[in-house]
């Protein structure tokens, strides 16, 4: 598989990619080159550079993933990869540090007109009297957005003895008070704080949060610092707020356009100091960025569950930790259950028995639903697009979780409707080994790897003889062989686990025995 990386990502990652793929580094592409090269790829690495537009994910037809090394994704059409079944994923913790660091770093530099200073310095001069500051404590510090980067920031401006108060109307506000930090309404916090620091994402919400308006509220004298986006504040009204002195100055280091316009009002202000997107710019950040994004793609070309994926719900880690084990697992059975059936698929239950139905089961239903549609539909499955075409299809997916559990600590059982009849596989974790212990009620127990040759028949002597006889012929090796039957006499179901593709005509022949009703052959390894 092929990797493209088109922004600067740090080497720790491109290594690790590496290992498995194929890596192409091509950085500052023309938006008209990424379209044309793109087809040739699985997966795109970038980070705020790279516009990863409708048009380049229309035209990405190997596209699994888009990795962001980094956490801001308003560079990337996550809508139009959701729809093309592309997960996008990106490293949200690898540049929390740096970000919050320089967050304090331009609001110091702000307070103390430091690089003003520091340019006349420059020039030769000496000019005590012009660079009178303020001072941080016992200042109110108004953080709009209290996520990873809002929360450092607020940390750190309390041991500088700021007050800090917050608005992020995702956050619950006991969290908020047991930081120390109160919770208010955006207009609230205009007009109460003496700095205002930003830390939202921009999405069409957050998009001139602070405009005109905004700045007509705004405590007379205020400092802004905005290390989250261009764009969530309005450029244009921002200029025009500390050229009449109602804000007194501001610390930018992102823009609407980037690379900056050199028209950029902001850029004519004494009073404004400016960083080229630096927030996520130490040598810590990088590497850790790159690494997680390194993983991340990964796992999505694996075909595994993406912890950072941004457009497939998260997992909490307490969730993670007790359905990990499980979904492998899950997909196994889809895929058993799928070749089980026969005719259209009306609808999917899926019941959790036992400890893990007392914590969220969606993603191991996905997993299910996953490798239940792989053997069926020609496009590439994953835990994106999955429930989408599950639902496009018709096929009703419902969950039913019990704490109670017969046989067993925890069990999975999975119900496959169809236009003519139900299918029924149940399975279960022995140590950390995925087994299937039921199959349409017959009790077995196999592992979900291989090949699955099925076999329900009569219960008379001299079945599993004939269709070993057949497989002995055609050089089929059988690896393991159970017979699974019910409490109640008069068909059981043969299940061998064999060491090759069983031909199809080998397979004509088996079903063809009398007695054989109806055999199935099930490959694990495809998908
Ligand atoms: N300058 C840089 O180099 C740099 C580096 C890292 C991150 N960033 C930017 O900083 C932003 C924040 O990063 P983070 O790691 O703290 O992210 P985060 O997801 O931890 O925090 C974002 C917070 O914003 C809140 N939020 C989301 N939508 C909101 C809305 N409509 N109104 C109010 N609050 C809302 C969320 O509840 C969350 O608490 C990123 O989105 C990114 O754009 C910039
Ligand atoms: O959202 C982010 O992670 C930051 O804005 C960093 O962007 P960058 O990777 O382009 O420096």
């Amino acid at each position: 598989m092929k990797i493209l990386v088109s922004d600067p990502v740090s080497a720790a990652g491109i290594e690790i990619l590496q290992k498995e793929f194929t890596v192409d580094i091509k950085l500052k592409l023309p938006p008209e080159e990424l379209i044309r090269i793109i087809p040739e790829y699985d997966a795109l690495v970038v980070r705020s550079e790279t516009k990863v537009t409708k048009a380049v994910i229309e035209a990405a037809n190997k596209l699994k993933a888009i990795g962001r090394a980094g956490v801001g994704v308003d560079n990337i059409d996550v809508e139009a990869a959701t729809q093309k079944g592309i997960i996008v994923l990106n490293a949200p913790e690898g540049n929390t540090i740096a970000a919050t660091e320089h967050t304090m770093a331009m609001m110091l530099a702000l307070a103390r007109n430091i690089p003003q200073a520091h340019q006349t310095m420059k020039e030769g001069k000496w000019e005590r009297g012009k660079f009178m500051g303020v001072e941080m404590r016992g200042k109110t510090l108004g953080i709009l957005g209290l996520g990873r980067i809002g929360t450092g920031v607020a940390k750190r401006a309390m041991a500088m003895e700021m007050e800090v108060i917050a608005y992020d109307p995702f956050i619950n506000a006991d969290h908020a008070r047991n930081l120390g930090i109160e919770l208010m309404e955006v207009d609230e916090i205009l007009t109460k704080a003496d700095f205002i620091t930003l830390h939202l994402p921009l999405t069409p919400e957050t998009k001139n949060l602070l405009n005109k308006e905004a700045f007509a509220k705004v405590k007379s004298g205020v400092r802004i610092i905005n290390c989250a986006r261009g764009g969530v504040i309005n450029e244009a009204d921002l200029a025009e707020a500390v050229e009449q002195g109602k804000v007194a100055g501001i610390a930018v280091d992102v823009f609407e356009k980037e690379p900056i316009n050199p028209e950029n009002p902001l850029l004519k202000l004494e009073k404004a100091v400016l960083t080229p997107h630096l927030g996520a710019s130490t040598a810590e950040a990088q590497v850790g960025v790159a690494v997680d994004v390194a993983h991340g793609i990964i796992a999505a070309l694996r075909g595994e569950p993406v912890m950072t994926a941004v457009n497939m719900a998260p997992i909490p880690a307490h969730v993670l930790k007790v359905v990990r084990p499980y979904f492998e697992l899950a997909e196994k059975m889809g895929c058993l259950a799928v070749h089980l059936a026969d005719g259209r698929i009306n609808s999917v239950d899926i019941e959790y028995n036992g400890e893990i139905s007392q914590v969220d089961t969606k993603m191991l239903t996905t997993a299910l639903v996953k490798g239940l549609l792989n053997p069926i539909l020609q496009e590439s499955i994953n835990y994106v697009n999955a429930p989408g075409l599950a639902k496009a299809r018709g096929i009703k997916v419902k969950e039913i979780r019990s704490k109670e559990s017969a046989d067993f600590a925890n069990l999975i059982t999975v119900r496959v409707r169809t236009d003519k009849g139900e299918h029924m596989v149940a399975g279960t974790l022995f140590g950390q080994e995925g087994r299937i212990v039921l199959i349409d009620g017959y009790r077995v127990d196999v592992a979900a790897r291989g090949w699955l040759l099925l076999g329900p028949h009569l219960d008379q002597p001299g079945m599993v003889g004939k269709v070993g006889t057949i497989l002995g012929e055609a050089n089929v090796n059988i690896a393991g062989m159970q017979v699974g039957r019910t409490e109640t006499a008069g068909t059981n179901i043969m299940v061998m686990s064999v060491e090759a593709d069983v031909p199809t005509p080998v397979m004509l022949k088996i079903k063809a025995i009398d007695g054989i009703l109806g055999a199935k052959l099930v490959n694990f390894n495809a998908g």
